[in-house]
């Protein structure tokens, strides 16, 4: 019986299936199947080429401006990484580290091995991070578990290993594995040098002995501020932990760290290194947070409907509350000749990879999907987020964690996006009225007497590149629409 815990999503509609015993991957590159971004691949015949190319040289000044969180004083030469590393960074078309970078990577390269707490907003490149300090440190002559890395989700858990697998590439030798359900593969040995894996997984094949923590150096948890606060996952962690050597070098990473988990995760990786923000500094400029006041809850799907040409001018991700709604929406929309995908924890894992690989690939461009794609996913075509339901928790209080985490799907890594907030009654809007305090920052109305002007305004962002323009004048850019 598999102890993975139940997605971050509101569940009015059925809970997980039991997923089947925890099962082991091939210990083969699954590159062909993860979509790696970053990695310099050419997105031929991609409607976003020619921003990319944009990005690519505004990049530059971005990363010149100390306060910007891509901003950096030394390159990745002066990080003592090896060669066959900074061939990795090279391949994957990183010409700077970003801020986090820079600050982590001497401090977690440090011997003997410190634990590390850091914070840095999305899209900011922590996975890079952490993944360089764990190939760092792998020594390729013992095929055995070295290091491991927990995440929420089995799609992100998936990323991350293609990240790790595209920066070792040049590392002879290296083998990778995931460590998410699949009830195809099981009883097999983890021989890898590096595992990937969901919490529940992890810990099964832990207790199973089918992953061998004897060589074990670091343990990395990403989004760990979830994992840690997530009643189920939070507990997994804890056992995974104590199922590994005492002294493994522990790292937390994620965008949020509210205070009332920062304490746990001192006492998680106690003695820690500390890299934290004020949650005023978590917003990303090039995001460009909008909402519409809609006035009675029906109009909210025809409203969205307005949006749907927007959408698909690159890549758009709707986020809802529940399952249900989640599955409701796909079934109207599609049953109106739209073209969309649909992804929540309700779906068996096979379903679940098969569509956020059409999402990463471009063949899906619309993902309707919960909480559970909320955090860290990397899919830098997306250029238009969609709440349509704004997040709160189970009391109804509004979630400003999940909005950021939400909202930064989009802007990744110096680009830019849109994220447009439903607003349909008075609770909806006192939610986000309170996520715009927390973190003091401004949301423009969108006004609807003229839909026109609302698309132009919302293209002329998605096509802009924030690049050298201050907040006032990308302020502008929008209001002047
Ligand atoms: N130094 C760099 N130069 C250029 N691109 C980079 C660099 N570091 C990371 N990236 C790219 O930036 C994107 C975002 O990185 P990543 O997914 O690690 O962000 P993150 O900080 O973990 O975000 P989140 O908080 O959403 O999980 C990725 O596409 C990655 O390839």
């Amino acid at each position: 019986m598999s102890t993975e815990a139940p997605a971050a999503e509101a569940s009015t509609a059925v809970p997980d299936p039991a997923p089947a015993p925890a099962p082991a991957e091939e210990p083969v590159s699954s590159l062909e199947k993860a979509q790696v971004d970053g990695a310099g691949e050419v997105q031929e015949g991609s409607p976003l080429t020619e921003s990319e190319a944009i990005v690519e040289v505004k990049l530059a000044d971005l990363q010149a401006d100390p306060d910007n969180p891509l901003f950096s004083a030394k390159s990745f030469e002066e990080l003592n990484l090896s060669e066959e590393l900074l061939k990795g960074i090279h391949q994957m078309n990183f010409r700077k580290p970003s801020k986090i970078q820079e600050k982590a990577l001497p401090l977690l390269l440090i011997n003997p091995p410190t634990n590390m707490i850091a914070q840095s907003q999305s899209g900011t490149g922590k996975t890079a991070a952490f993944s360089l300090n764990i190939l760092s440190r792998v020594d390729l002559s013992i095929v055995a578990p070295q290091a491991v890395v927990l995440a929420p989700s089995r799609e992100l858990a998936r990323q991350i290993l293609g990240v790790i697998e595209t920066m070792g590439q040049f590392m002879k030798g290296l083998v990778t594995m995931a460590a998410i359900p699949d009830p195809n593969k099981r009883n097999q040995a983890y021989k890898a040098h590096v595992l990937v894996g969901t919490p529940g997984t992890v810990m099964d094949m832990l207790r199973r002995r089918y992953i061998d923590p004897r060589n074990m150096k670091v343990l990395v948890l990403d989004e760990a501020d979830n994992m840690l606060d997530q009643q189920g996952l939070g507990d997994q962690c804890s056992r995974v932990k104590a199922l590994l050597p005492n002294d493994m070098q522990t790292v937390l990473f994620s965008a949020t760290f509210p205070p009332k988990v920062i304490q746990y995760a001192q006492r998680f990786a106690p003695a820690a290194n500390v890299l934290t923000l004020k949650h005023e500094e978590l917003t990303i400029e090039g995001i460009k947070q909008l909402y519409i006041d809609i006035d009675k809850d029906n109009d909210k799907y025809s409203t969205l409907l307005k949006f749907y040409g927007l959408m698909t001018q690159a890549s758009s991700i709707i986020f809802v509350r529940t399952r249900a709604t989640a599955q409701e929406l796909e079934r109207r929309m599609v049953a109106e000749g739209h073209k969309v995908a649909q992804l929540s924890g309700a779906l068996d894992g096979p379903e679940r990879d098969r569509i956020i690989d059409q999402f990463r690939s471009g063949e899906a461009k619309v993902l309707i999907t919960t909480n559970v794609l909320a955090r860290g996913i990397d899919v830098q075509s997306v250029t238009m987020v969609i709440n349509y339901d704004i997040p709160s928790d189970m009391h109804g209080n509004a979630d400003p964690e999940t909005y950021l985490h939400r909202i930064g799907r989009t802007g990744r890594f110096g680009r830019v996006g849109v994220a447009l907030s439903f607003v349909h009654d008075r609770r909806s809007w006192q939610q986000l009225n309170e996520i715009a305090n927390y973190f003091k920052t401004d949301l423009h109305n969108i006004d609807t007497s003229d839909w026109d002007a609302v698309e132009e305004m919302i293209q002329k962002i998605i096509r802009s590149s924030r690049a050298g323009k201050s907040t006032k004048e990308m302020t502008d850019m929008i209001t002047s629409g």
